[in-house]
């Protein structure tokens, strides 16, 4: 088939790599022409594993090409629209990069035409597409996670279609039928529930987490301990043990904005039940982040230097939009710190902004010279019991609950993980560091 993908950031740009995997001939467009040139030359915007020999096997197929001319997108049997529908100031979704790529390609449609969104969006937003366009509409959401994008989109759960008709139905599931015969089950639903299909299992795994988070405030009051317990409650199969980690918060491009924006939906609907448990996860979800900024802050004698190791939002990307990490080394900046480093594998040597300035950042070697205090803030595989111990440090701290508290001990650090029985000692309020002279 011949397709169009509309768009070609984290999402965009993965999905006309695998489409282009599959056998179809894919023409990637953006409004951003470094984005396309990149792209063009089999240079990835952005880190995902196995995207930049995905995306230079399928350009050297010849199925692949990338343009910032949408009329190229004329005559495709499918033109999906991948563009960004960031959180605006109140939490709503902005729809501005949405209706602007569908206006633009509306006049190239023909009533034979299917328009794919694979943005997600707000509850009623296809219908408004819909009467943009004169193409049928669809809408198929995208469930890949930053990091395992690739084997995600070639390997997903499940497929979810949404449209009103069969045609327009069966023409979307004809683009994966390569995985439907591979056992991908599909699952053909109206446009409304595909929409919220995707809002609604972001704010779930978001809810997910902040029950777990909040469980772990409970743990370090009791005596418990939080990987003890999620392992516990995870064996059973109605509860299950992926994606049920506690750490320092939730974050990404995705969880928070998709949150903000079906909880924004839900007090404009007046499902108020619906809008105070996503208020309150949001809410659970700043919490945490307080917390392990209170856990750092009371672990930190008279004179001593920090490290944090970690900086995007999870490991195995750059991205670090809306970065528990980054939010966390912001706060602590706030409360006065400043003598630390701060250290990520995919950002070595660059300077990232924080909501206090700007953070040069180090390698791991120079980050953890003199830190009597690590704080594991992203679990990046490399940051091992052995490594971020290197320095000999006073204290190991893990956000993440990543580390192997033996091996941490055995190298003479003390450790402390999050939710793991009593804490250091009662942590005071983050109001101020504690004194350096
Ligand atoms: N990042 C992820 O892993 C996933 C994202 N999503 C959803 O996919 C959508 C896109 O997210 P990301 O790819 O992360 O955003 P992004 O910001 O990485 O990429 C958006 C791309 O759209 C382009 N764009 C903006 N206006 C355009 C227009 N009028 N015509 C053509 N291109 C235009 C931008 O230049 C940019 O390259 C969002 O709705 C997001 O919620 C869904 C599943 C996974
Ligand atoms: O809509 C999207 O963009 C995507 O959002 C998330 O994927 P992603 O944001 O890439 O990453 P996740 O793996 O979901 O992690 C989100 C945050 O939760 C945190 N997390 C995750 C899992 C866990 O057990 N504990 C935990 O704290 C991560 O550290 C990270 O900050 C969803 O998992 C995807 O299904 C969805 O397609």
């Amino acid at each position: 088939m011949r397709i169009s993908v509309i768009g070609c950031g984290h999402l965009g740009a993965v999905h006309a790599v695998t489409l282009a995997s599959l056998g179809h001939s894919v023409v990637g467009i953006d409004v951003c022409e470094a984005t396309i040139a990149s792209l063009s030359s089999g240079r990835p915007t952005f880190l995902e594993p196995g995207l930049r020999e995905g995306l230079r096997d399928q350009l050297s197929s010849g199925r692949l090409t990338f343009s910032t001319d949408v009329s190229l997108a004329r005559g495709a049997d499918a033109h999906f629209v991948c563009v960004g529908t960031p959180a605006k100031a109140d939490g709503e979704a902005d729809l501005g990069a949405l209706f602007a790529a569908v206006d633009a390609l509306a006049p190239l449609l023909t009533e034979n035409d299917v328009l794919i969104g694979k943005s997600t969006v707000p509850v009623g937003t296809a219908r408004l597409v819909a009467a943009r366009v004169r193409a049928a509409v669809a809408w198929n959401p995208e469930f890949l996670r930053e990091g395992t994008a690739i084997a995600d989109s070639l390997r997903p759960d499940r497929i979810i279609i949404g449209a009103d008709t069969a045609a327009a139905q069966e023409r979307v599931a004809a683009v994966y039928s390569g995985l439907s015969a591979a056992g991908v089950p599909i699952l053909r639903t109206g446009l409304e529930s595909a929409e919220l299909a995707k809002a609604a299992s972001n704010a779930f795994l978001a809810l997910r987490l902040s029950y777990i988070n909040s469980l772990a405030q409970l743990c370090e009051a009791t005596g418990a301990d939080v990987r003890e317990l999620s392992a516990a409650m995870g064996s059973d199969a109605r509860i299950g043990s992926s994606y049920f980690n506690a750490g320092l918060g939730y974050g990404g491009g995705c969880l928070p904005k998709d949150l903000s924006a079906l909880r924004a939906q839900a007090l404009h609907a007046e499902a108020m039940d619906l809008f105070h448990l996503l208020d309150t996860t949001a809410r659970t979800n700043q919490t945490a982040l307080q917390r392990a900024a209170e856990l750092v802050l009371g672990a930190i004698l008279p004179g001593e230097k920090i490290a944090i190791l970690g900086l995007t939002f999870k490991p195995n990307t750059d991205d670090v939009r809306q970065s528990p990490a980054l939010n966390l080394v912001s706060q602590l900046v706030s409360h006065g710190l400043s003598d630390f480093a701060c250290t990520d594998p995919a950002l070595v040597g660059t300077a990232v902004s924080l909501a206090t300035g700007v953070c040069q950042v180090s390698d791991l070697h120079s980050a953890l010279e003199g830190a009597a205090v690590v704080v594991l803030a992203t679990e990046w595989p490399e940051y091992t019991a052995e490594r971020v111990t290197r320095g000999s440090p006073r204290v190991v701290l893990d956000l993440r609950n990543a580390l192997d508290p033996a091996s941490v001990r055995a190298q003479g650090s003390q450790y402390i993980g999050l939710g793991q029985g009593p804490s250091l000692s009662p942590a005071p309020s983050p109001t101020t560091v504690p004194q350096t002279t």
